[in-house]
């Protein structure tokens, strides 16, 4: 029997403590779009503070689950609470970055101003009154040294660097203090000390503001190090656990369908080799729908 032949394989490590509660519970889950089924039976707990990431082969469904956390997408089958709620009725409680278009690079808009639209962007740019002006100009200036952006923070968004542009917008989605982050391919189009970069200030930021992330990657490599759980969705099923007992070479294999090995280096550190490579220009396949 393949690792996932009964789709829907988890590992023991899949649930948490009875004494630790789960932030997001998602159990049994499934989900039909256009009359396809994307997956089905996944399951996962999520705890406080927890870094946690989504893998798997293009369109096997990574962006659907952020989207029916969010209660974006419905689901078929199963269930997903939220700190309790159904999908949807604890969404401020979310900082949420979808997957990433460029900004143009006239766009003149300042670093900070994009990260305080997280903040009051809903009221269409009336600056808040008084206090509460000077509690979010605060806010925007303790947000912009958590992401070590201070450098740069005055430019105009369009002009930033790919990285930059990214911690900006992490920066943005973490404005009103989530208790959990939700990130779709955050180091997509990121060169490789960028990506170590960037994972590394995601992993930093769980621990500091004591925020779940579930982050889509394509690339274990650059994040294994920081990962408490990793959920990997697979045409062959849906596994998720702690690293050690996820990423192994039969289960990837089985997962992607194309042979993938775990290597383990004199250090103990685990790394992924044959994991097919994202296209290029990956965030062009994506539509503006949900
Ligand atoms: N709005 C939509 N309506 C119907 N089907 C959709 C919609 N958006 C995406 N899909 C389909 O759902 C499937 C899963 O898409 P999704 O974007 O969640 O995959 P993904 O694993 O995040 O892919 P990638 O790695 O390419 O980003 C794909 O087959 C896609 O074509």
């Amino acid at each position: 029997m393949s690792p996932v032949s009964q789709r829907n394989r988890e590992t023991d490590s899949a649930q948490l403590p009875d004494d630790q509660p789960a932030l997001v519970a998602v159990r049994d889950a499934g989900v039909v779009r256009n009359g396809r089924l994307i997956w089905e039976h996944v399951c996962v707990d999520v705890a406080a503070g927890e870094f946690v990431a989504i893998l798997g082969p293009n369109g096997v469904g990574k962006s659907t689950l952020l989207k029916s956390i969010l209660g974006l997408v419905p689901l078929t089958s199963g269930e997903i609470r939220l700190l309790g709620h159904a999908p949807g009725r604890a969404n401020h409680q979310v900082g949420y970055l979808p997957q990433r278009r460029t900004f143009d690079a006239s766009l003149r808009i300042r670093g900070r101003d994009v990260i305080r639209l997280g903040l009051d962007g809903h009221r269409w740019g009336i600056p808040l009154p008084g206090r509460r002006s000077r509690a979010a100009i605060a806010r925007v200036d303790e947000l912009i040294a958590l992401v070590d952006a201070g450098a740069y923070a005055d430019r105009p968004i369009g002009q930033l660097s790919g990285g930059e542009q990214q911690r900006l917008l992490i920066a943005q989605a973490l404005a009103r203090r989530p208790r959990l982050l939700l990130l779709d391919e955050p180091l997509d189009s990121l060169d490789l000390p960028n990506q170590a970069a960037v994972a590394a200030l995601i992993s930093r930021i769980c621990r500091a503001e004591g925020v779940a992330v579930m982050m889509v990657a394509h690339d274990v490599n650059p994040i294994l190090a920081y990962l408490d759980r990793v959920i990997y969705l697979g045409h062959g099923g849906a596994v998720s656990g702690i690293p050690a007992e996820v990423i192994t070479s039969a289960t990837l294999t089985a997962l992607y369908g194309t042979p993938i090995e775990v290597l383990s280096t004199s250090d103990g550190r685990l790394v992924v080799v044959g994991q097919p490579e994202a296209p290029a220009h990956h965030s062009d396949r994506h539509g503006g729908q949900p």
